[in-house]
């Protein structure tokens, strides 16, 4: 069983959002970085056991943008913390999950990340977060 590492929440202004945050709800803002890669700028939040991964498109094209634009603001996907990422998208494929990249790549805060297509999920946007290469 893995451990929820984090939940994205797709925001379309991470400024507007973040005081009801760590104000209005006391939750912790631990960092914002950008992912260019993804198109996006992140903010971690310590919500205790687990953190919130704010989501904000940084261009009209990504992942991101587009889930807004169809589904409006809202809860994105959940992150399982992994170590040894590629063998456990192997062992997924085997099981016959879609994954949306060969291989791992590049995610927040020095991160490899995968993910999981939503159809192959029922219905949900998984993602493996492997951080044991992690030298931050
Ligand atoms: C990596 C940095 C950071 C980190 O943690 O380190 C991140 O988490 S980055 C997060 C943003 N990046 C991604 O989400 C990359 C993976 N996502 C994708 O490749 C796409 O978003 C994909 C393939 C999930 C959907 O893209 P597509 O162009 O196919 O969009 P559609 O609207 O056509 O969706 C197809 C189908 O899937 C359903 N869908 C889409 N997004 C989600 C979602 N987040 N959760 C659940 N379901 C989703 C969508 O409703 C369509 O279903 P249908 O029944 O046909 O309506
Ligand atoms: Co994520």
């Amino acid at each position: 069983m893995e451990k929820v590492d984090h939940i994205g929440i797709a925001v379309k202004n991470l400024d507007a959002v973040l005081p009801y945050y760590t104000d209005t709800l006391g939750i912790r803002l631990m960092g914002i970085e950008d992912v260019p890669t993804q198109g996006i700028r992140v903010a971690f939040l310590d919500a205790g056991n687990v953190k919130l991964e704010l989501l904000e498109p940084a261009s009209e094209t990504g992942a991101v943008a587009k889930f807004i634009e169809k589904r409006g603001e809202g809860v994105h996907h959940i992150a399982f913390g992994v170590t040894g990422i590629q063998e456990r998208m192997d062992d997924l494929r085997e099981n016959g999950v879609r994954l949306l990249s060969d291989g791992p790549v590049p995610g927040a805060g020095g991160a490899q990340v995968a993910f999981m297509h939503p159809k192959s999920s029922y219905g949900v946007l998984y993602e493996l977060c492997d951080k044991s290469g992690n030298q931050e």
